[in-house]
């Protein structure tokens, strides 16, 4: 476990959103976050992150406390994909993912070889190359959101972090995405940490899932161990069925409203 949260209170002004929360991230899997909507899931990912400030505990990766860690830092091992991202219409694709090493460049200086090296594969291997000179608005939902994850990784982070990456998208391009996720863990060893609200890819995708229901944690561990009946009841007033089927090594989800 190398991104370790602990006590962890956050939230605006006098409102407590994230109570007591541990959460260990284990560098190399994917853990996913989930919960029903306004949990407190993007709060937890933003503080992992240093996007916003926690009010009590601690969160240490490496042995470092990260609000002590100098922003260019954090930037090498940490890669933020915030659930709203917009850039300006001028951009080109490449130029968009270049963004992603400014931790690594200095003041004013050029993007060097391995800068060029490093963007090109982070665009062919998210399949992203081929639109490379094309203005991120000509390009579709999916394809945009792989130049997303293009620049994050073109950060070279340890661990990505992605909020809700596949809404807005059809179900083919959500498919994709968490197989492009599951791809990048499983070849570069890049650790991600996910929100996901569809609870049958964070059961297929995820080595480690974490449940949050009203600022707390409700549960975490492997997906076949939380994502139950019992759970999808308590925190999602969900009936589901867990369906195991021959051949597949995850069970697939029934639900519907009680
Ligand atoms: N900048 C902010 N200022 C004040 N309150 C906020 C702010 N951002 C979020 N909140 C509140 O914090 C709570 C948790 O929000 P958060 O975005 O973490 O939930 P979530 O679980 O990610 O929800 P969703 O699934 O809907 O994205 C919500 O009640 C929300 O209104």
């Amino acid at each position: 476990m190398e991104l370790e949260a602990s006590g962890l209170q956050i939230g605006y002004g006098d409102h407590v959103i994230v109570n007591q929360m541990d959460v260990s991230i284990a560098r190399n899997k994917i853990t996913t976050i989930i919960g029903p909507n306004g949990s407190g899931k993007s709060t937890l990912l933003k503080a992992l992150t240093r996007l916003i400030r926690y009010q009590k505990g601690s969160v240490i990766l490496d042995g470092c406390d990260i609000q002590t860690m100098k922003p260019k830092s954090l930037a090498k091992k940490l890669g933020v994909l915030p659930q709203i991202h917009t850039a300006p219409s001028d951009f080109r694709v490449k130029e968009l993912v270049g963004y992603g090493r400014m931790p690594h460049q200095k003041l004013m200086s050029g993007k060097s070889k391995e800068d060029e090296e490093v963007i090109r594969w982070a665009m062919e291997v998210t399949g992203t190359w081929k639109f490379r000179d094309k203005s991120i608005y000509e390009i579709s939902g999916g394809e945009t959101q792989r130049v997303w994850i293009a620049t994050v990784l073109a950060q070279k982070p340890e661990i990505m972090f992605l909020d809700e990456p596949t809404t807005y998208l059809d179900i083919s391009h959500q498919l994709e995405t968490m197989n492009l996720v599951k791809k990048l863990n499983r070849e570069t060893g890049i650790g991600v940490v996910m929100v996901l609200h569809d609870l049958a890819q964070a059961m297929d995708v995820s080595d480690h899932v974490i449940v949050i229901r009203n600022g707390e944690k409700y549960g975490e561990g492997a997906p076949q161990d939380v994502i139950t009946s019992k759970m999808m009841k308590d925190v999602y007033q969900v009936e589901c069925e867990i369906l195991h089927v021959a051949g597949r090594e995850k069970p697939l989800l029934a639900y519907a409203a009680i």
